[in-house]
Formats: structure tokens, C-alpha cells, sequence
């Protein structure tokens, strides 16, 4: 089964889906679609030896987007860090087959300009004691999809945007693997 990963960042949402998948063999990741050039994703995907797809805004085509990956006939489409909004084109091209990780409690602290250490920022201004991971669904709006899965940990006294991002994804890349050979094992064909 072929995975595609859309990201626009670092990629270590990527790297711990590809370890993950090398070692089990039950799917592969085909294709890394990145939207910011000099990602940290891009050099992950020359050495695993992925092929990536560059995007745009200005260039980008719905259908010829759509066909595109479709020729990889992907059983998952992941977002991993990827902070354009999919356009309805694609969620409509491939229900329920697109999946994102929010690193925090969904509904709570998601949407327009939730994205990164401005999640953990907002969270630990409210004053939360717990925040976590949210592996969902994704439609049309942002961090609207059906929840998959939730995740927990504490945000400590003093803690910083850093502190809880590290504190995030170790339950990111502890769970995000998981949580898609899981969708994989009980997807109907
Ligand atoms: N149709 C959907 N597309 C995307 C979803 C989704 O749920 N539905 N999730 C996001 C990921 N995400 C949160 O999990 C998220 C990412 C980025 C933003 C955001 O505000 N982006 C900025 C642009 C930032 C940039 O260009 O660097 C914006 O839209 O102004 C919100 C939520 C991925 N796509
Ligand atoms: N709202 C979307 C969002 O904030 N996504 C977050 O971007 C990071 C990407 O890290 P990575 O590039 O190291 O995988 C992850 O923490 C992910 O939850």
C-alpha cells in the first residue's frame, strides 16, 4: 500500500512514519508533497530516496493535483506539518482517506493561525495544566475532521512553547505510526 506525506517543515512526523513502515513493510511512503522550499522534510525525502512533489499557490491546479495522486493509488493521504488548507477538490477526490496530527486537544486550540509553537504559546497562556495530540479526519474547514485519536500529557509550571513541543511529539511520533498501520489493518478496500 502506498502513503503519501504532505509537509511543510521539518519532517519528523515523516521520518518516524517512514522508519515506522520500513521496518513493518506493510505500506511505503511513494510521495512527500512539500509547499516551502528549503524544508527540513526535503532532505529527509532525497535521503530515503522519495520522490517529491513541489506546490505552489500560484502555480497549483486542482485537477491536475488530483491526478497526480492518484497515479499513486494512496490507501492514506497524511498531513504531517502541513500548513495550507487542503482545498475541497482533494477531500472530495479522496474521502476519508486524508488524515492530519493537530498538536493539541481539538476542538480547542485549532484553526486559522494554529499551527506550530503557536498552539503551544496559546496553551500555555490560558493557563492549561494538559494538552496533547489530535489525529483526525480532514474536511473542508481546518481541525474540523472527525477525531481518530487523542493524546495527553501535562504542560508543567514554567513551561515553555519548547518544552511542551518536545513533551508533543514524543506522543506525535509514538502514536501517529500507529494510529495509521491501525486505519491501514481495518480499511475497507
Ligand atoms: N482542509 C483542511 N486543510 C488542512 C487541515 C484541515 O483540517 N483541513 N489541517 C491543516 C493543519 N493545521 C492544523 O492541524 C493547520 C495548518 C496551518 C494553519 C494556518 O493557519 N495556516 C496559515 C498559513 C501558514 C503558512 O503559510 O505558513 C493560513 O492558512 O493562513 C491552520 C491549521 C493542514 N490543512
Ligand atoms: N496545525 C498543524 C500543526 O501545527 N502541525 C504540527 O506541526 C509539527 C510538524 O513537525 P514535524 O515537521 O517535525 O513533523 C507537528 O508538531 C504537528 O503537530
Amino acid at each position: 500500500m502506498n502513503l503519501i506525506i504532505f509537509a511543510s517543515g521539518t519532517g519528523t512526523n515523516a521520518a518516524a512514519i517512514i522508519e515506522w513502515f520500513k521496518a513493518n513493510g506493510k505500506a511505503r511512503v511513494s510521495l512527500i508533497v512539500c509547499n516551502k522550499p528549503g524544508a527540513g522534510v526535503l532532505n529527509i525525502a532525497e535521503r530515503e530516496g522519495i520522490p517529491v512533489m513541489m506546490i505552489d499557490r500560484h502555480t497549483f491546479d486542482d485537477d491536475a493535483t488530483v491526478a497526480a495522486l492518484r497515479a499513486h493509488a494512496p490507501a492514506l493521504i497524511i498531513l504531517a506539518g502541513y500548513l495550507w488548507k487542503i482545498p475541497p477538490a482533494l477531500t472530495q477526490a479522496f474521502p476519508d482517506r486524508i488524515i492530519n496530527i493537530h498538536p493539541a486537544l481539538l476542538p480547542s486550540y485549532g484553526g486559522k493561525g494554529m499551527y506550530g509553537g503557536n498552539v503551544h504559546t496559546a496553551v500555555i497562556a490560558a493557563g492549561e495544566t494538559h494538552s496533547g495530540i489530535t489525529i483526525h479526519y480532514v474536511n473542508e474547514e481546518y481541525d474540523k475532521g472527525n477525531v481518530i485519536l487523542q493524546a495527553h500529557c501535562n504542560v508543567l509550571p514554567g513551561d515553555t512553547p519548547g518544552a511542551l513541543a518536545k513533551r508533543i511529539h514524543k506522543l506525535e511520533h509514538y502514536y501517529f505510526p500507529r494510529t495509521i498501520e491501525f486505519l491501514l489493518d481495518n480499511m475497507e478496500a
